[in-house]
C-alpha cells in the first residue's frame, strides 16, 4: 500500500523546516509554513486511500456507504457486473430497501462514494479491494445442494489478478468456506506479475432490516490475516479504516481460518437457536404450554439471553440455510459425519416447521383448501426488508398451491413480479446475480399479488401472516372479518396478533406455539 509521503518522511520534513526557520526572516517562515500546509493538503488529497468493493448487493452497498460516511478521506468505489443494479444505486430508487440507507448514500454519493460498472478501472486503482459477491449453494456437480458455489468469487479474483498493477490487500467480505483464502492466494500468486497480494478475511455480521445500525455500531469487527509481517501490516491497514468509528476493543484479529470459520459458526448458532425454539413450539402446542412464556422464562437466564428466541414459521434469508449447508459439506469433507448430522438437524427442523404450518392451515379448513382464497400477509423473509431469498413464504405458498389454494398476497415492500419469480423458480436459483436469473418465469395463475391488505383479505377463507411487518398488528381486523368467508381463520406465523381480541371478533386463530383453539384441537394436522 502507498502512504502519504509526509507520513513516510516526517523526520526529513521536520528537519528541513527547522533549519529554514532558524536561518530566515519571519516572512519566509510564514511562507514555508503555508507551503508545507499546502503540500500536506495536496498529498492528502492526491494520495487518498482508495477502496474498491466488487459486488453492489445487500452487503457491498450498505457496508461501503457506511465506510464512505465515516471515512471522508477514503475514496470508495462499489462496482458490479449488473448494470441495472449500478443504475439503481446511482438513482433515487436504490436497489435495496434498508432503513436509513438512503440518507447515508445521499450524503456520500459523488463525494467519496461511487457506484460504477467500470470494474477494471476501480480494481486497478484501489489499495484495498473488498470482494462481496454471491456465494450461493452449488446446484450441480460435486457437492451440489450443499457446497458453496465459488464461481463468482473466482471470477472476481481472476479479474483482480488480470488488471492489478500495484500491490493490493484483498478482503473476503462474502461468506466463504474455511480455507477459501488459500485458494484465492493461489489464483493471485500464480498470476501475480511481481505484484504482492495480502488476503484478509473480514466477514460481515449485519442483519437485513437493521444493516445501517449494525454497521454503525457493530458488536465486533473480525479481521483474519496471515501471521507474517506482511499479513499483520495488512490487518493494521484494515483496522485503521474501521478505527474511524469502531472502538478498538471491538476490532478482533485472528488467523485467516478462524475468521472464515467464525462467520459460518455464528450463522449456524443463530439458526440453531431458532430451530430449538421452533421445536419447542411444536411441543407447546401438544401440551398447552405457551412458547412466548417459555422463551421469556429461559431468556431470563443470563447464560441463555433473551434474543433470537421468537418462534416463527421458520427462518429464511439468503444465508442461514446456505451457510449451514456449507458447514455440513465442510464437516463431511473433513470426515466428521456426526458433526455434519448435528447441523443437518437445524435445517430439518426448519423444514418441519414450514410443513407443520401448511398442514395446520389445510387441516383446520376441513382438510382441503382447494379453490379457497387464502390471503398471505407478508412475503419478505423478515420485516423491514424487501428481500425474499429463501423466505419461508415460498415454501408455505408452494405447499398451499399444492393443495390447490388460490392465493392473494400482500407485502408492503415486495413486487408482484418478484413474488411470481420466487414461487416459480427452482430452489437455490434465487441467489445468483439478477441478470443470470430467468427473465420472465411463467407466472402462477392461482397467485394474485395486490397492494392493499384489505383487498387481499376480501372474500378469503383464511389469512396467513408470514412476515412480522408492524402494520399487520394494527389492521382493522373487524373490517377484515366482516368481508371474509365464514368461518374465518387467522394463521399467525409470527405471533404478532392479539389472539384474544381476534377471537372476540369471531376469528378462529392459530398462533405458533400457543395453546390451541378448540377448533384446531378437533382438526389435528397429521401429514
Ligand atoms: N445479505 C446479507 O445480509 C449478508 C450476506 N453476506 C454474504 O455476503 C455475500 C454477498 O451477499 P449479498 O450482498 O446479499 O448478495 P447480493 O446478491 O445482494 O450481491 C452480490 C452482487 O455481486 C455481484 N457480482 C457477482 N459476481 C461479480 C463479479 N465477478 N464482478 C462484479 N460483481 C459481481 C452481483 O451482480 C450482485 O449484485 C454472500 O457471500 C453472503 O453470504 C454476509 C452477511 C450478511
Ligand atoms: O450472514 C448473513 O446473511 C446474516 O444472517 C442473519 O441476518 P438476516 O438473515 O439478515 O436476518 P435475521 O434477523 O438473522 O433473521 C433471519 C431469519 O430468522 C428469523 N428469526 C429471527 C429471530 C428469531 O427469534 N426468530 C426467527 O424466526 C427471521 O424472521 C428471518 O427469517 C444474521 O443475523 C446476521 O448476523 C448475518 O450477517
Amino acid at each position: 500500500m502507498q502512504c502519504n509521503p509526509i507520513e513516510r518522511y516526517p523526520l526529513q520534513c521536520k528537519t528541513l523546516f527547522l533549519s529554514f526557520s532558524l536561518s530566515y526572516s519571519s516572512e519566509v517562515r510564514l511562507f514555508l509554513v503555508g507551503f508545507i500546509a499546502l503540500f500536506k493538503v495536496f498529498h492528502n488529497t492526491t494520495k487518498m486511500v482508495k477502496i474498491c468493493c466488487i459486488g453492489a448487493g445487500y452487503v457491498g452497498g450498505p457496508t461501503m456507504a457506511v465506510i464512505a460516511l465515516k471515512c471522508p478521506s477514503i475514496e470508495v468505489a462499489v462496482v458490479d457486473i449488473s448494470i441495472s443494479r449500478i443504475t439503481a444505486w446511482n438513482s433515487d430508487q436504490l436497489p435495496i430497501y434498508e432503513p436509513g440507507l438512503e440518507e447515508v448514500v445521499k450524503q456520500c454519493r459523488g463525494r467519496n462514494l461511487f457506484f460504477s460498472t467500470n470494474v477494471e478501472k476501480h480494481i486497478s486503482e484501489a489499495d484495498i479491494i473488498f470482494v462481496s459477491v454471491n456465494t450461493p449453494t452449488k446446484t450441480r456437480g460435486l457437492g451440489a445442494g450443499k457446497a458453496a458455489d465459488l464461481t463468482y468469487w473466482e471470477s472476481a479474483a481472476r479479474m483482480i489478478a488480470d488488471v492489478s498493477k500495484s500491490n493490493k490487500i484483498v478482503v473476503e467480505k462474502s461468506t466463504v468456506p474455511v480455507k477459501t483464502a488459500e485458494a484465492i492466494e493461489k489464483i493471485l500468486s500464480h498470476n501475480s506479475k511481481g505484484i504482492s497480494y495480502q488476503i484478509l478475511s473480514n466477514p460481515e455480521f449485519l442483519a437485513e432490516g437493521t444493516a445501517i445500525q449494525d454497521l454503525l455500531n457493530p458488536d465486533r469487527v473480525l479481521i483474519g490475516g496471515r501471521e507474517t509481517p506482511g499479513g499483520q501490516k495488512a490487518i493494521k491497514a484494515l483496522k485503521d479504516v474501521y478505527a474511524h468509528w469502531v472502538p478498538e476493543d471491538r476490532i478482533i484479529s485472528t488467523n485467516l481460518w478462524s475468521a472464515e470459520l467464525s462467520k459460518l459458526a455464528a450463522n449456524a448458532f443463530l439458526a440453531q437457536r431458532i430451530s430449538s425454539v421452533n421445536a419447542m413450539s411444536a411441543l407447546c402446542e401438544a401440551t398447552g404450554a405457551d412458547v412466548s412464556e417459555v422463551s421469556h422464562a429461559i431468556g431470563k437466564d443470563s447464560r441463555i439471553g433473551p434474543k433470537f428466541l421468537n418462534a416463527s414459521v421458520g427462518f429464511g434469508g439468503s444465508c442461514f440455510q446456505k451457510d449451514i449447508l456449507n458447514l455440513i459439506y465442510i464437516c463431511e469433507c473433513n470426515g466428521l459425519p456426526e458433526v455434519a448430522n448435528y447441523w443437518k438437524q437445524v435445517i430439518k427442523v426448519n423444514d418441519y416447521q414450514k410443513n407443520r404450518f401448511v398442514n395446520r392451515v389445510v387441516a383446520s379448513m376441513f382438510n382441503t383448501v382447494s379453490g379457497k382464497k387464502i390471503a398471505i400477509l407478508g412475503f419478505a423473509f423478515k420485516k423491514d426488508t424487501g428481500d425474499t431469498r429463501e423466505t419461508p413464504a415460498i415454501d408455505v405458498c408452494k405447499g398451499l398451491l399444492g393443495d390447490k389454494a388460490s392465493l392473494s398476497i400482500y407485502d408492503p415492500q415486495v413486487t408482484g413480479d418478484q413474488i411470481q419469480r420466487e414461487i416459480s423458480m427452482n430452489k437455490f436459483d434465487w441467489d445468483h446475480p439478477v441478470h443470470l436469473q430467468p427473465m420472465s418465469p411463467t407466472s402462477v395463475k392461482q397467485v394474485n399479488v395486490v397492494w392493499d391488505p384489505y383487498e387481499a383479505t376480501r372474500d378469503a377463507h383464511g389469512i396467513c401472516i408470514l412476515t412480522e411487518w408492524d402494520e399487520f398488528k394494527t389492521l382493522d381486523y373487524q373490517r377484515i372479518f366482516n368481508n371474509m368467508q365464514k368461518p374465518a381463520f387467522v394463521f399467525d406465523g409470527r405471533n404478532i396478533v392479539n389472539i384474544e381480541k381476534l377471537r372476540e371478533i369471531g376469528f378462529i386463530v392459530y398462533s405458533i406455539g400457543k395453546p390451541l383453539d378448540p377448533w384446531l384441537k378437533d382438526m389435528p394436522a397429521i401429514a
